[in-house]
């Protein structure tokens, strides 16, 4: 666990002891049924670390928020390590996959997060919820994810999507003139506020 916390905070992130009991569990349960349900790519304790940082690494210049919801969680990234981070905020993962879904809420449940709620669906199915943030990562287009989620949005929602490189195209395409984008190794945050 020393890793995963030098690693947050050599990029100025500190959360309390439960944050880290928590993704401590969270790793284990991945490499025991990540394997099993083919849910994520490497299984590998670091490559489990690196992915939870880039997660929560957007919590060092995002605003606050008082609910979010993830679309496209899969194994838990970067929703759940989120929910995780803020145990207080209510949180909606967005998966429509069986087994993802099953996975998600062992989790919630062995882990015991009350802020959780997993919908198994498809983004653009979901429509009796509103939230102030929307999170993605790794699953379509910025200007597609804007249209699919108009219904989950209130009307002051940020979202907060996590890019690779080519993100000029996709800024130009959603037509955005109010974004944010902050790197960090390969990783391109493209925040946007109302
Ligand atoms: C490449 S995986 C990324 C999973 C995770 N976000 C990550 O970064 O590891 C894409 C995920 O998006 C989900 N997905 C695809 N289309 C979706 C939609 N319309 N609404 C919600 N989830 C969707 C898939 O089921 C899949 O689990």
């Amino acid at each position: 666990m020393n890793n995963l916390k030098n690693s947050l905070k050599s990029n100025n992130l500190e959360f309390d002891d439960k944050f880290y009991e928590r993704c401590n569990e969270f790793i284990k349960l991945l490499q025991k049924w990540g394997k099993v349900h083919n849910l994520s790519g490497s299984l590998h304790e670091n490559d489990i670390i690196e992915n939870i940082v880039d997660s929560v690494y957007p919590l060092s210049f995002i605003n606050n928020f008082e609910s979010f919801a993830d679309i496209g969680t899969g194994a838990g990234y970067p929703g759940l390590l989120l929910a995780i981070s803020k145990p207080n905020i209510k949180c909606y993962l967005i998966e429509p996959r069986i087994k993802r879904v099953a996975f998600l809420n062992f989790v919630k449940n062995s882990l015991g997060l009350q802020n959780v709620e997993v919908i198994c669906k498809r983004v653009e199915e979901v429509k009796d919820i509103k939230v102030d943030l929307i999170t993605s990562r790794a699953v379509t287009n910025t200007s597609l994810l804007l249209d699919l989620t108009i219904n989950i949005s209130k009307d002051n929602c940020s979202f907060l999507f996590y890019k690779g490189s080519m993100l000029e195209d996709e800024i130009k395409k959603a037509k955005l003139d109010n974004c944010t984008i902050i790197s960090r190794k390969e990783r391109n945050y493209l925040y946007l506020q109302k």
